[in-house]
């Protein structure tokens, strides 16, 4: 296969909700190996664009990629999707979570979620509903992380939740567990993940206002993602 292509490439897409339009001619690519941010205040559309990446709710016009094939309903093979809640049971324990996760999908890796379960410090007997918010929010990316595809995207996975916890789930972004896979992560927040990130890309009112290079920018305008946020969002 070749190289170039693998990325997911969001071309020119619109989305309504009733007369409402929420996107607006959105493009813009996300590499495999990158991590890449999309940022923008609340109901700009970062959600939505995310579930129109995995095909869970349609477009009005434009088109997705991955890897250059049209998406399609089955693209979840490829590509999953760590909303910003729960979607387990309170009563499951996580080890039930895992098993759950299992049955359904066949790129579960167990020996990935083990570890990532020992890399948090939690337990496998330990009760969803007993989880504080911020050991929710991790159960809920070991349960996206450990799947063995090439894609994840992660919806404000460092939202609400305290500095320790938002440290760990920084150092995840960092380590082996990520390999090479592509990653889109939704945030307001930038301070904290500034150093993780490959690519951002800055969404205002369904539109992208900049899409630019991290290290790019540091290196060749000595600017940081604030800077440019600055710049965009102030002008
Ligand atoms: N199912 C829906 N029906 C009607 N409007 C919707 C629906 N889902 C989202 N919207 C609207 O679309 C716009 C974009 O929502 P979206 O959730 O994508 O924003 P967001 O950038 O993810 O915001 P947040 O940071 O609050 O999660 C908002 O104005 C929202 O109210």
């Amino acid at each position: 296969m070749e190289w170039g292509i693998l990325m997911i490439e969001i071309k020119d897409v619109t989305k309504k909700f009733g007369k409402k339009k929420v996107l607006n001619g959105v493009s813009f690519t996300a590499e495999k190996g990158k991590i890449t941010c999309l940022i923008g205040i609340n109901g700009v559309g970062k959600t939505t664009i995310m579930k129109a990446i995995m095909a869970l709710t349609p477009i009005a016009s434009g088109e997705i990629l991955i890897d250059g094939k049209k998406i399609h309903k089955e693209s979840y093979e490829k590509i999953t999707f760590i909303p910003d809640t729960i979607t387990m049971l309170p009563q499951m324990q996580i080890r039930d979570a895992f098993v759950f996760m299992a049955d359904f999908y066949d790129s579960w890796n167990q020996a990935r979620a083990s570890e990532l379960l020992r890399f948090f410090k939690l337990q496998e007997t330990d009760r969803i509903s007993d989880l504080s918010k911020g050991n929710t929010a991790k159960v809920n990316l070991i349960l996206g992380l450990a799947m063995d595809v090439d894609y994840v995207l992660m919806d404000e996975p460092f939202s609400g939740i305290d500095i320790f916890s938002r440290e760990q789930i920084a150092d995840v972004f960092t380590s082996h567990l990520i390999e090479d896979r592509g990653v889109i992560i939704t945030t307001h927040e930038i301070n904290d993940i500034e150093h993780l990130i490959d690519k951002v890309v800055l969404l205002d009112n369904g539109v992208v206002l900049k899409e630019f290079d991290t290290e790019e920018i540091r290196e060749k305008e000595g600017k940081s993602v604030v800077d440019i946020m600055r710049e965009v969002y102030e002008a």
